[in-house]
């Protein structure tokens, strides 16, 4: 992993370029009026972003800060107890890895996961639909044609230590269809609008939501996954939590033909295959460059996987 190579001054606070904030509340439960005003200022943050901050979206602090906890508590067990969980595959239902400080981590704490994943995925289900509806179809259609009663989800805790030189996650985009991103106090997650690195800085009680590659290739290319990284710097260490939602891993992806009508941008693959060919490539300081063309060569069918590396 290495530090992302933009001088910092590229890097601008939110006041320069305000992070999109979407109340879920108002998505859910708002009068007709209020919820399509929502919808479209979803759609615009969807479309300009890929990247905005949920508010009042049901999900119970409590809830949050006891799965942190026990996140913190996993990343302070003894090394020889840690090492039962030491296994790179991402598929593995409780697994720690160290390149990238990252832990995927069920068992341990299964009451709470089990309801904070509920919670969650039923959170980014109702972001489904209202991201559906702001390209202009029935709330339903991309949770049908990505049949989505049955869907995936991971939970991923990232722990970075305090300052070393290289601490950080490069950047790169997500490849499921969204991802929700929770922090403890610490700044650090940056995203980029055009070309330019925003430090994201969240407000009390929200969640970062971020549009994965899934979204990307669904919509034909109109939403575009946000690519993002993780620098830290401080004296503190710093955790996220994401829990990210794609469709089961045999689905193949394909844009909705209705947002399509003008040419295919992008030819079907299955969830798995992406996953793996995205989990193949190196993942260095030009990890985005390697990711996005990844991500052409995939969809063109002719890649080739080359070094292993976990991604994110
Ligand atoms: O820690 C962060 O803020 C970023 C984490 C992230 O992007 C990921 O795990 O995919
Ligand atoms: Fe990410």
């Amino acid at each position: 992993m290495s530090r992302p190579d933009l001088p910092d001054s590229q890097v601008k606070g939110e006041s320069e370029d305000r992070i999109p904030v979407v109340d879920v509340d108002v998505l859910v439960n708002g009068d007709a009026a209020q919820r399509s005003e929502a919808i479209r200022h979803l759609g615009r943050a969807c479309e300009e972003w890929g990247f905005f901050m949920v508010i009042n979206h049901g999900v119970p602090a409590s809830l949050q800060g006891a799965t942190m906890d026990a996140c913190e508590e996993m990343f302070g067990l003894p090394a020889e107890e840690n090492a039962e969980y030491m296994n790179p595959t991402l598929m593995a239902p409780v697994s720690l890895g160290t390149s990238l400080n990252s832990a995927y981590w069920r068992n341990y704490v299964k009451g709470n996961v089990t309801e904070y994943a509920t919670r969650t995925r039923g959170l980014m289900l109702a972001l489904t639909a209202a991201i559906s509806e702001s390209m202009g179809l029935d709330d339903g259609r991309i949770a049908e044609a990505l049949n989505l009663e049955d869907c995936f989800q991971l939970i991923v805790w990232n722990q970075y230590p305090p300052a070393g030189p290289d601490v950080g996650l490069p950047p790169h985009t997500d490849h499921g269809l969204l991802a929700l991103l929770f922090q403890t106090g610490v700044d650090g997650l940056q995203v980029q609008k055009n070309g330019r690195w925003i430090l994201a800085k969240p407000i009390p009680n929200s969640y970062f939501v971020i549009a994965g590659d899934q979204l990307e290739i669904v919509s034909n290319g109109r939403y575009k996954a946000a690519l993002h990284r993780a620098m830290v710097h401080g004296e503190q260490a710093r955790m996220s939590s994401v829990c990210l939602l794609g469709p089961c891993l045999d689905t193949v992806v394909q844009p909705i033909p209705e947002l399509a009508l003008q040419g295919v941008e992008f030819r079907g693959i299955k969830y798995r295959e992406y996953i793996e060919h995205q989990r193949t490539k190196t993942v260095n300081e030009n990890a985005a460059v390697v990711v996005d063309r990844a991500r052409r060569e995939i969809l063109a069918r002719q890649g080739s996987p080359n070094s292993p590396e976990i991604n994110a």
